[in-house]
């Protein structure tokens, strides 16, 4: 990564959205070299109810994650506030806010892709959203995704969460770029939808980031196998990142972060203490999976489609 930022002064003329780093990175084979495998960190943070220990922590331990030689590095969903309806509307702020002005500086000092896990955002307009915010190693927000589907279940006797009581879903995807593969970005409940991994997929991207919380009832039924589905039915890397878990919080989280190839192996995964999870990404697995299991090629699309309907680029900026 040591050129980026050169790389990206260069090409000061073209916009954020049209700076592919990739473009930028020596000669083709040392971009070869550079593009194919990286090392993504997964920070399972243990939240507490103190929204500046949360960030400083989150800030030490993507330090810590760069220092071991992660690329990349994700934090959980709703890392700076307990996950609650009730918690959301006191721990929201605007994005770009204070939250959001940390990670940017922790993505760059660090020099790393930084995936924000996710906080209570206030819009403009006073609705709030589980949001995620996206850095690039020069500390640029190259990405905003509002959780799309809202988590809202009933499970007599064990659970009832109506994420719907305080948030807005939002209303569009996120891909970024980076020298290594295009990466897809959804938060939680997101994951359960298979053709939100699909249009992913469809998009280019060959790993898919959840920043996620499940909890004591369906984290054991469910977290797992839906990774799984989703790394299997795309061929791609799926990674999950969840806080830790408080089991004096009134939402017990299950833990278990974890990176999911696209064979279906479980390449790094662990319990539920606070730890960062390390994984070496590898582009060429993407592509031998693909090669061995041709799936892209045998889909029958005379009989089935998942179709994109929000290609348009007006529709993926965020709407405040
Ligand atoms: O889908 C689930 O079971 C859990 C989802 C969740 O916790 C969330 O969306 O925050």
């Amino acid at each position: 990564m040591k050129n980026y930022e050169s790389c990206r002064s260069r090409r000061a003329d073209l916009a954020d959205e049209y700076f592919f780093p990739f473009d930028c990175f020596g000669t083709a084979l040392e971009r070869r070299a550079m593009a194919t495998k990286f090392k993504l960190a997964l920070v399972q943070l243990a939240v507490g109810a103190s929204k500046g220990d949360n960030i400083a922590r989150a800030v030490a331990m993507v330090k810590q994650a760069a220092a071991a030689g992660a690329q990349m590095v994700a934090l959980p969903e709703c890392f700076n506030s307990p996950y609650g309806t009730n918690y959301f509307p006191e721990y929201a702020e605007p994005i770009p806010g204070p939250c959001t002005d940390a990670l940017a500086k922790a993505a760059k000092d660090n020099s790393v892709f930084l995936i924000g896990g996710s906080i209570p955002e206030k819009a403009s307009d006073g609705k709030l959203y589980n949001t995620s915010t996206i850095y690039s190693p020069e500390g640029t927000m190259i990405g905003v995704h509002r959780k799309i589907h809202l988590f809202d279940i009933d499970v007599p006797g064990k659970i009832r969460f109506q994420e719907s009581e305080s948030l807005t879903p939002g209303n569009t995807f996120t891909c970024f770029k980076t020298p290594y593969c295009d990466v897809g970005v959804a938060i939680c409940y997101d994951i359960r939808f298979a053709e939100l991994a699909q249009v992913y997929a469809q998009r280019g991207c060959k790993l898919l980031v959840y920043p996620g919380a499940f909890n004591m009832t369906t984290g054991p039924a469910h977290w797992e196998a839906l990774q799984k589905g989703r790394a299997l039915d795309n061929q791609l890397y799926v990674a999950t990142v969840s806080p830790a878990r408080d089991e004096s919080a009134s939402y017990v989280a299950w833990g278990h972060s974890t990176v999911v190839s696209p064979w279906g192996e479980i390449v790094a995964t662990t319990e539920h203490e606070e730890k960062i999870v390390y994984a070496d990404i590898d582009m060429a697995r993407v592509e031998e999976v693909r090669t061995m299991v041709p799936l892209r090629n045998q889909r029958r699309h005379d009989l089935y489609k998942v179709v994109d309907l929000t290609q348009t680029s007006e529709t993926d900026k965020i709407q405040k």
